[in-house]
């Protein structure tokens, strides 16, 4: 089966500095990728990469069969994403925004209107359909984010994490939604820090390290990999992190003002 999105040696540079070396990946329909990796890995990089927002770059990129250099912007009414730091037009109301966005997509005003609704009702903040997205608490707002990159039923959902600011209940059913979204063959790009989360829900992890891909399997293939037990030990260990208790007490004695 033709991979629904292919990276082949994959180079960034910002400036001098490259901040993607060679990256490889395929990622096939129904899969849910755990995207993790330390600050600055390159993770946001490689995302907007595939989502057009970053030009510029070497290798080949292929989302959906498609070449995304070729300038042809079909594939992106097929995928969905949630940023980590949104725009969202916050003087709108949900109504606005989120009919806004389904018409971007090429849908009918009733069929996004009447979707999203329900969609806000399914989220539990139908309540604030028609107020302003400003007067938002932080939760409704990422879930606002989060219904408006599924209104067009994307087959790919790039989500940067999308938990942040929701709360427990919510969590439990939008985890669900996510894994059930993958039985019904649609493909989640998951970027994460929190890693009981991405154990739990990726199929794959992929895990970047200073722009390079530094582990590439399920859960158990990573396990064996590291000889660690959790994700974040596994983590701590192919980052070569193993010191956050000395770094903890000098964070300390520097706020203490001790030498
Ligand atoms: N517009 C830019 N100009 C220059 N350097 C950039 C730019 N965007 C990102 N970088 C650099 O590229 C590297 C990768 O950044 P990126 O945002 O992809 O990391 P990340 O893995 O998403 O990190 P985080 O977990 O902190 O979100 C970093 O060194 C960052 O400083």
């Amino acid at each position: 089966m033709e991979p629904v999105i292919r990276i082949k040696n994959l180079r960034k540079f910002f400036g001098d500095k490259m901040v993607l070396k060679d990256i490889n990946l395929e990622v096939h329909k129904g899969e849910i990728i755990g995207y993790i990796g330390p600050n600055g890995a390159g993770k946001s990089t490689t995302v907007k990469i595939m989502l057009g927002l970053i030009g510029e770059y070497e290798g080949q990129v292929n989302i959906l069969g498609q070449d995304i250099s070729s300038g042809d912007i079909n594939y992106k009414s097929r995928i969905g994403y949630v940023p980590e730091i949104a725009e969202i037009y916050e003087n709108l109301t949900a109504r606005e925004y989120l009919t806004f966005i389904g018409e971007l997509y090429g849908m009918d005003y009733e069929v996004a209107d009447k979707k999203a609704e329900k969609l806000m009702e399914l989220f539990g903040i139908q309540n604030v359909y028609d107020a302003r997205i400003s007067s938002y608490s932080k939760g409704m707002k990422q879930k606002t984010l989060i219904i408006s990159a599924l209104i067009n039923d994307p087959d790919i959902l790039f989500l940067d994490e999308p938990l942040s600011g929701i709360d427990a209940n919510s969590v439990m059913v939008f985890k669900e939604v996510l894994a059930e979204l993958a039985r019904n063959g649609k493909t989640i790009f998951y970027s994460s820090h929190i890693m009981e989360v991405v154990e739990k829900l990726s199929s794959r992890i992929v895990l970047i390290n200073n722009g390079e891909i530094a582990a590439d399997g399920n859960i158990e293939e990573l396990r064996e990999k590291s000889l660690e037990g959790s994700l974040e030990e596994i983590f701590n260990n192919l980052t070569g992190f193993n010191d956050h208790q000395e770094i903890a007490k000098e964070i300390v004695a520097t706020i203490k003002g001790v030498e």
